[in-house]
């Protein structure tokens, strides 16, 4: 069963149609991307599922239950963390106390219980910014920041990780790193769900892709099948000849080689920013 279920929800902010007649769902243990053009809808659908937003029709059912008029902290208890495109840490602490307090938000009024060291720490290692650990957050580079996020969403161990451009800052190496990190987090049960638009770690490590456009979902799969899909390629090529960006993906390699989806879609996104 789905952890997560996004059931035909409508968003509309005045004349405007953000999101339109969405369905989509996020599996435990599984790496779900949310891709598509700027002004998709993406984040839009992100705040219906945190409750930042509440839709203008459908709903949102998480872990089996209804949490569509469910306020945010209400769905944080229930398991849900999110990192945000803009960063939210503390910048007058460091790293360590930035992870400490976002312990202590999450175990609310135990709060007094007091996270050791350990556990700190090695949350810390767990996401790569130990080496930080001491420096102020305002100090330290942007994608070190993003990780920061990662860790303190963490620290509230959610079942469900709502990741907003998780890798924007991070340079390749990182980027592989990260991969492998979330890979390691849904290995232990966890749902990821991440709007990303760097299309090398989203074919690479999502078991499953929504695309949306216009609001839309145009298409759901498996990266092998996004890449070759006619309606995900008439939405980040904006034309209509798909079996030319099809022949191009073809001829590079096949279709269940992460490598041979980015050649078509990142440089296209490129060309649609
Ligand atoms: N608060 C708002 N009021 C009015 N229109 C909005 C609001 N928030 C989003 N929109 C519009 O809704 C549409 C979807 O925006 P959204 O930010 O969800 O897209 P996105 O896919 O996340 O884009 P990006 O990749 O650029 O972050 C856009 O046309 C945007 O201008």
């Amino acid at each position: 069963m789905s952890l997560l279920e996004v059931d035909d929800v409508v968003v509309q902010f005045g004349g405007v149609t953000a999101v339109n007649h969405a369905s989509f769902a996020a599996h435990a243990g599984r790496i779900t991307g949310l891709i598509g053009p700027n002004g998709a809808g993406k984040t839009t659908c992100f705040n219906v599922i945190s409750g930042l937003q509440r839709p203008t029709r459908g709903k949102v059912r998480f872990d089996g239950r209804g949490v569509t008029r469910l306020p945010v902290h209400r769905r944080s208890k229930r398991g849900m963390g999110r990192t945000f495109q803009r960063l939210e840490a503390f910048g007058s602490l460091s790293v360590r106390e930035n992870v400490r307090v976002a312990f202590d938000i999450h175990r609310g009024p135990i709060g007094w219980i007091r996270p050791s060291s350990a556990d700190v720490d090695a949350l810390l290692e767990r996401v790569g910014i130990a080496s930080y650990a001491g420096e102020r957050a305002d100090s330290i580079p942007t994608g070190t920041a993003r990780l920061l996020e990662l860790a303190r969403c963490l620290a509230g161990q959610p079942k469900l990780l709502l990741l907003d451009e998780p890798s924007s800052g991070l340079d390749e190496t990182e980027t592989d790193a990260f991969g492998e990190l979330l890979q390691e987090l849904a290995a232990e049960g966890r749902a990821i769900l991440m709007v990303e638009h760097d299309m090398d770690l989203v074919m690479g490590v999502c078991d499953d892709i929504h695309v949306l456009d216009f609001g839309s979902v145009i298409a759901s799969g498996p990266p092998s099948l996004i890449r070759s899909d006619p309606a995900v390629q008439q939405a980040y090529l904006g034309y209509s000849d798909v079996e030319d960006a099809a022949d191009s993906a073809d001829s590079a390699d096949s279709a269940d080689d992460p490598a041979t989806v980015t050649q078509v879609l990142p440089v296209v996104h490129e060309e649609v920013r």
